[in-house]
């Protein structure tokens, strides 16, 4: 049966982070992710987790400076970069995090992709003692101008060049539906190199019932592939978040 991560950078903003896992616990999701957590103390969002069950499956590297989104692929930034893989490992440990998405950051060339394997590596080095699997995530241009990951090949690629098992790709269907379409082929074609999975409706990055992907179908195909991990649920929801979760019934497969 499908189950849904309630992403708490998106859902339940209006609440402080513990108090979102205790609404997504209320509303019947089965795991959190989030974004960047690190304002809030670890121990607050640890109560939190214990108190209703849900695991956190995944958070963010931080975005840097104001206009940046990720130091990664950032050349001249490599230990800054490092701090925040370090940063979000520590994070992860203190609350029992299994997926870190490392962020690339806004660039481009040869040099960025060289920066952006190398902290990689770096990244999977340090995350392998702790059983923490990292993400990378392709991200489309009308959402993210400049991002360094764009495409589900080059993320690929990047994987097979860093040659890490702990390295895995992010698939969010709203961002590969907007630059690539086809998201039930590319699931099937990525899914042997997937570690976590998003979505959200399309074009607008809503409730996942609205918009031209049929999640219905989405979610059908990804219970016949085996895809037993909680989806990610990561919208900007139209209403108050609580109120349109209508979704959770309707869309689940069984
Ligand atoms: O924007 C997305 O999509 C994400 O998954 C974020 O983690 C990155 O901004
Ligand atoms: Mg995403």
């Amino acid at each position: 049966m499908t189950q849904f991560s309630a992403n708490l950078g998106f859902l339940w903003t209006e609440l402080p982070l513990p108090d979102a896992i205790r609404a997504a616990a209320a509303a019947g999701f089965e795991a959190v992710e989030c974004h960047w957590p690190y304002e809030t103390p670890a121990e607050d969002v640890r109560m939190a987790l214990h108190e209703t069950g849900l695991p956190m499956l995944a958070l963010n590297t931080v975005r840097g400076d104001a206009g940046q989104n990720g130091l990664s692929a950032l050349p001249d930034r490599q230990e800054q970069a490092q701090h925040a893989i370090d940063q979000a490992i520590g994070y992860a440990r203190r609350i029992g995090v299994s997926k870190i998405h490392v962020m690339a950051g806004i660039a481009q060339g040869a040099k960025a992709h060289d920066t952006f394997v190398a902290n990689l590596r770096y990244a999977c080095g340090a995350a392998v003692a702790h059983g923490i699997t990292i993400l990378i995530e392709p991200l489309n241009a009308h959402d993210a101008p400049g991002y360094f990951l764009n495409t589900l090949a080059q993320a690929a690629n990047i994987i097979a060049e860093v040659e890490r098992d702990n390295l895995k790709l992010m698939f969010d269907c709203y961002h590969v539906a907007r630059t690539e379409g086809d998201v039930a082929s590319h699931l099937q074609e990525y899914l042997p190199m997937i570690g976590h999975i998003q979505f959200a409706s399309v074009p607008e990055r809503a409730q996942p019932d609205g918009g031209d992907l049929d999640y219905a179908e989405i979610f059908a195909l990804l219970d016949r592939l085996g895809w037993d991990q909680p989806l990610g649920a990561e919208y900007r929801p139209s209403r108050e978040t609580g109120v349109g979760l209508g979704w959770m019934q309707t869309l689940r497969a069984d």
